[in-house]
């Protein structure tokens, strides 16, 4: 099954239709631009939970795609990296289908999709080992972050928001703060305690960016083989941090905590359930701490060598 890196001929494309802005012309211009260059099988996900199916079964089978496409937003990335776990031989790359499509970000600045496909089969791009987590209490694997309070408390908003594209989690995010009230938190970064309060937000991750546009973790390297996580406590006022986490400034606020380390806990200390989202999805029926562990290297992914800098491999 072992089959050299630099083997491109073999394109599977997973298409989430019901992502932000994954529409038909897109799916079928991204078909095109990698049939042009490999033979190019594409699956539209039916259902979620679909590409995570789709992707192992291909992975399983005796020709194997050497590349996966996703084109989708960070759910659908994430459900193909669930199906990628462990793989060798296959590397990702992502197109923006989503409404944040932080990953994307993440991986290749603000370059248009096709530029960064016509980037992988000309052997411009870079492959990096991308660190995931592991997120305990549900046994699911992150990839762009995780984050309690606010954020989370976001998505529900950004659910009634009758607005498209980043605009539409611009507006949430507003929303939520304005409304927010912080809860009694602690989080633990590999067993010492690093803020212990009246918590707005704990973001672990993972991608500098959430939401397409908002620059929680601008330390964070994509493969140092270490989570990084920033707490917003009590302390700064939560209308106030749209502003501050536009372009990071809110690293030097007084209240405002980051970390780093190979366990990250996220607690509420009042027994409550912790709202708690991760790569966009909130979760249901959360406990009151969740727990993430580094995988290191665990995903072969296609970036830009400039926004992506780091050793290759
Ligand atoms: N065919 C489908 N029908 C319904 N839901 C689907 C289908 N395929 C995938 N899904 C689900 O759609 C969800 C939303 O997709 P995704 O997160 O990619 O888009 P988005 O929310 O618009 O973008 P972003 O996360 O970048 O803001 C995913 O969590 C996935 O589980």
């Amino acid at each position: 099954m072992s089959r050299p890196v630099s083997d491109l001929d073999q394109v599977l494309v997973i298409a989430n239709p019901t992502a932000g802005s994954a529409r038909a012309p897109l799916m079928n211009a991204v078909r095109d631009a990698c049939a042009a260059h490999a033979e190019t099988a594409v699956h539209i996900t039916t259902a979620r939970g679909d590409a995570t199916e789709s992707v192992q079964r291909a992975l399983a089978e005796r020709t194997p795609p050497s590349v996966v496409v996703v084109v989708g937003g960070d759910g659908t990335v994430r459900e193909v990296v669930e199906g990628m776990a462990g793989t060798t031989t296959a590397t990702l790359l992502v197109v923006p289908g989503g409404t944040g499509n932080s990953v994307y970000r993440m991986l290749w600045g603000d370059r248009p999709w096709a530029e960064s496909v016509r980037a992988v089969f000309s052997g411009e791009a870079v492959r990096r080992r991308l660190d995931l987590a592991r997120l305990t209490e549900i046994d699911a694997t992150v990839c762009l972050g995780a984050c309690s309070g606010v954020v989370a408390e976001a998505l529900d908003f950004a659910k009634r928001t009758p607005l498209s594209g980043r605009a539409r989690y611009k507006q949430a995010f507003a929303d939520a703060c304005a409304a927010h009230k912080p809860y009694p938190g602690r989080v633990t970064v590999d067993g010492k305690v690093l803020f212990e309060g009246d918590t707005v937000l704990a973001n672990v991750g993972g991608g500098r960016y959430r939401g397409g546009q908002y620059l929680l973790l601008p330390l964070s390297e994509l493969a140092d083989g270490l989570l990084d996580v920033v707490v917003i406590s009590g302390q700064v006022d939560p209308v106030r941090i749209p502003d501050l986490i536009r372009d990071g400034s809110h690293l030097g606020e007084p209240g405002v905590y980051y970390g780093r380390g190979s366990e990250i806990r996220v607690e509420r200390t009042d027994g409550e359930p912790l709202v708690f989202e991760h790569d966009g999805e909130l979760i249901a029926d959360t406990a009151p701490s969740m727990t993430l562990r580094v995988a290191p290297g665990a995903l072969p992914v296609w970036a830009d060598p400039v926004v992506a800098a780091g050793p290759a491999w």
